[in-house]
This record gives structure tokens, sequence and C-alpha cells, in this order.
């Protein structure tokens, strides 16, 4: 059974490097999606209060009989449970929703710069963090000047921001930005997201032929050769195990490099500036 690396965050702790995304499936869904998964040998799972599967999760981890303490779960505060007091009361719906004792990340979903809640927030996490219900924090959709404010008017430096990225929006900027502050960065939407034309790409196709990789295998592959963390997601057991198996390869110097045909641009992707919830 393939496992996925582990990268380590600045708090020590692991993350495996490939994971499985969970929106948009429903509680049932996502039951039978996670029972796939982890028995494909997936040991991390993303979802967020938003996403309204919280408790799917958390029955799939269970039906699994895969020990709780070998999956790493990440969930996000959404946008009305920003706030000193709200965020606690927040994290605690999430824990009883899922049926666990603590989450391995949690995430502010949104930055709602118009709300100005996140460092509020922020330093709930931190005591939620140094209560053990939460063993990392982290954010997404953080642009650098969301982080900027972050790392001056708070303790704890986010151990993850969760960013839509793919070889269609690559965010450049953003990356060096959080790997020169010890943050990791996490793609989600990493095969240019559901409807995505990114997938039919002709170069992939390609590609695909000199590897015997699906070009979703080599968009995978791309993300996880620059550091990345990965969520795909896929509600099909066997695109689940086939997103899995990038392990195996590596992609050379001048095909990574030919990839960049495919990026569209700085103003590519959602401004967290103008949305989020
Ligand atoms: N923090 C945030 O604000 C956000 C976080 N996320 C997180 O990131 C995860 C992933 O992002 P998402 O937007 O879902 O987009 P993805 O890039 O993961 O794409 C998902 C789509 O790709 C399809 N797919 C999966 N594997 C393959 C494959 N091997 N070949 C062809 N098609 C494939 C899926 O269909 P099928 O299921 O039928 O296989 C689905 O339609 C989400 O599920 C969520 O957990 C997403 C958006 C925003
Ligand atoms: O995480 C998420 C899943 O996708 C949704 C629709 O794009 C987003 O709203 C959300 O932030």
């Amino acid at each position: 059974m393939t496992l996925s690396p582990l990268i380590t965050l600045n708090d020590g702790h692991g993350i495996p490097q490939l994971g499985l995304g969970t929106w948009p499936l429903d509680d049932e869904q996502v039951t039978a999606a996670v029972v796939h998964a982890l028995e494909a040998g997936y040991r991390h799972i993303d979802t967020a209060v938003k996403y309204g599967n919280e408790e799917g999760v958390g029955n799939g981890i269970r039906a699994s009989g895969v020990n709780r303490s070998k999956i790493f779960v990440t969930t996000k505060l959404d946008g009305e449970f920003q706030g000193q007091d709200r965020a606690v009361a927040g994290l605690e719906g999430s824990l009883t929703r899922l049926g666990l004792d603590y989450v391995d990340l949690l995430l502010i979903h949104w930055p709602l710069p118009g709300r100005d809640d996140f460092v509020s927030t922020w330093k709930t996490f931190e005591r939620l963090q140094a209560q053990g219900k939460v063993r990392s924090i982290g954010v997404s959709n953080f642009k650098p000047a969301h982080l900027e404010r972050l790392l001056a008017e708070t303790d704890v430096v986010p151990a993850v921001n969760q960013i839509q990225l793919s070889p269609a929006i690559t965010r450049e900027a953003e990356r060096e930005f959080n790997a020169g502050h010890g943050i990791v960065t996490e793609s989600y939407s990493p095969l240019g997201g559901s409807g995505a034309s990114l997938l039919t790409a002709p170069l992939l196709a390609q590609l695909g032929e000199k590897y015997d990789k699906t070009p979703a295998q080599l968009v995978l592959r791309w993300h996880i050769e620059k550091g990345l963390v990965v969520i795909p997601k896929s509600g099909n057991p066997e695109r689940m195990r086939e997103n899995l198996d990038i392990f195996d390869f590596s992609l050379d110097r001048q095909d990574l490099a030919e990839l960049a045909i495919l990026d569209e641009g700085p103003g590519a992707g959602n401004d967290s500036d103008a949305t989020g919830h």
C-alpha cells in the first residue's frame, strides 16, 4: 500500500504531503469516500465547518478501522465563528460533529479582512493549541499582507497557509513569502478544481506518454516537486488510488520548466480581499 511522505511543520508535527479533499461531498458521500481513501493508504483528510460534512468524515474514520492517531484531520473555522469567543465555540462544534477530541490542524478558512476579526481569532487559536484541542494551527486564503499582520501582532507563526494553487494558478510570490516565514503552503483545487480544463491540456497528454502517468498524476507530481502539501478531491475510489500513485517517479527539470506554459499569470484565481465566507 502506498503511503504519502510527511512534511515537517514549524511546530514539529508531520503532515502527509498528499491528503483527500472532501468538498462538495455530503455526509453520506464523504463517509464512503473516507473509508475508501483510508483503505487505499490516505492518512490525511481535509474538511471544514462550511462543507457540512464533518459528521460524515468522523463516521468514515471510525468505520475504516484505521487508528485515529494515524490520521491527520484538518478542519476550517468559518467566518461566522471568527472572533475571540466565537472561535472557541466553533472548534467545540467541529470536535462534536467529528466525534474527535482533537484535530490535527485548524485553519481560519478566509481572512475576511473587512471584518477585521482574524487577529483576535488567531489569539484564540493559540490558546486552543496550548490546551491540546488542536495540534497545529494555520490559515487559508491569506495573502502576504494578512500574514504580515499576524506575524506582527501575535506569537505563533501559522504552520500552514492553504491557498488555491495549481500549474495554472502558481502564486509564486505567495509561496515565496510563506516559505520565507517557515509556513508550509498547501494547494487547494490542485487539479484546477471541478469543471476546470487544466487536465485536458495537450502537454499533459504528451508527457503522460513519456512517464506512463495520467494528466492528474503529472499535475499532482508538480505540486510534490515544489514541496507543496496537496489535497485533491475525488469521490471515486479508482481516481483516489490514481491520485496517490505518484511517489514512484519524478519529473525531469526540463519537463517541470515546460509545464510553466500552463500558468495563467498573476491575476488568475480568486482574490481573498474580495471574497470569502
Ligand atoms: N480553503 C479553501 O477555501 C478551499 C479548500 N478546498 C479544499 O481543496 C480540495 C480540493 O479542491 P477542489 O476544488 O475540490 O478541486 P480539485 O482540483 O481537487 O478537483 C476536484 C475535481 O477533479 C476531479 N478529479 C479528481 N481526481 C481526478 C483524476 N485523477 N482525474 C480526473 N479528474 C479527477 C474530481 O472528480 P471526482 O470526484 O468525480 O473524481 C473533481 O471534479 C476540496 O475538496 C477542499 O477540501 C477547495 C476549495 C477552496
Ligand atoms: O473551501 C471551499 C470549497 O469551495 C467553495 C466554493 O468555491 C469555497 O467557498 C470554499 O472556500
